[in-house]
């Protein structure tokens, strides 16, 4: 049975988003999506995301599959690209109202603005190892500049979950970083029981930071933007930037927000539909 999609993307990383609100069992399996995913034998995505029915109160969920199939919490492209794609489905404009989306990170609120980007409430980052999780420190305390081996070398690391696990190093010149050779390193590292996402930032100033992405799941992509918002909060636990950055990422920029005042994460890019199929 041929199924349909729509193709999108957030700064490059590219996801097949699908109408599933029929039902809150997503029409692939894990191992279809590896073959969706493929960028010679299939579609060619980061990863599947699916529209399926809200739940607890909420307007919809969001379930992701990663292209090596695996199922990741949260996705901050993906979840901008989600909301874009339900406004095509509703054919209705959001800009006054934001979404309430179900997911395994917990209730996530994507607003589209007036301007044409999409804001996203990503909620509150977690510190403690246990939460992210990691071994690195005692379950109970934060991982901040904590020296990591890998490859041959020593990391200092910081862990920040979105949701999502990601391990962050803050670096001279991100351009130098072999991240074909060290990603999966970091990846499969036995600290961290969940594998982990891996971001590598250069400070350009308080309020502008460089970063480039190993993810779970999906290796090297153009943009995360977990990771954008994980990074900021280890720059400003670090004290390296501001609550408030332009994180460029080699698919463009995002704007990142810790507030003071909720705690909470906000994250501001673009969604765009590349094309629409059946496959
Ligand atoms: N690209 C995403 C993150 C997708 C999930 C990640 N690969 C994981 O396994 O945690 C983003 O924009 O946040």
């Amino acid at each position: 049975m041929a199924i349909e999609f729509t193709k999108y993307h957030g700064l490059g990383n590219d996801f097949i988003l699908i109408d599933n609100r029929s039902s809150l069992t997503p029409v692939l399996t894990p191992e279809k999506a590896v073959q969706w995913c493929d960028r010679h034998f299939g579609i060619g995505a980061d990863g599947v995301i699916f529209a399926l029915p809200g739940q607890k109160g909420t307007d919809y969920t969001m379930r992701i599959f990663n292209s090596d199939g695996s199922e990741p919490e949260m996705c901050g492209n993906g979840i901008r690209c989600l909301a874009v794609f339900l406004t095509d489905l509703e054919g209705i404009s959001r800009t006054k109202d934001k979404y309430h989306i179900h997911t395994l990170a917990g209730v996530i609120a994507p607003q589209l603005t007036d301007d044409g980007q999409v804001k996203v409430d990503m909620g509150e980052p977690r510190l403690l190892a246990e939460e992210i999780p990691t071994t690195l420190s005692p379950s109970e305390f934060q991982v901040i500049n904590q020296p990591l081996e890998v490859a041959g070398k020593t990391w200092d690391v910081t862990c920040v979950s979105m949701g999502n696990p990601h391990c962050i190093t803050f670096v001279e010149d991100v351009a130098a970083i072999n991240l074909e050779s060290i990603g999966s390193q970091f990846e499969n590292h036995p600290v961290f029981p969940k594998k982990t996402n891996t971001e590598f930032i250069e400070i350009v100033n308080r309020n502008y930071l460089k970063m480039r992405v190993w993810e779970r799941g999906a290796g090297i992509t153009l943009a995360c933007g977990t990771g954008a918002c994980a990074s900021l909060v280890a720059g400003v636990l670090n004290d390296k930037c501001d609550r408030t950055a332009t994180i460029e990422l080699p698919g463009g920029p995002l704007e990142i927000e810790w507030s003071e005042l909720d705690n909470r994460i906000y994250m501001t890019g673009p969604a765009e539909r590349v094309f629409t199929g059946k496959y």
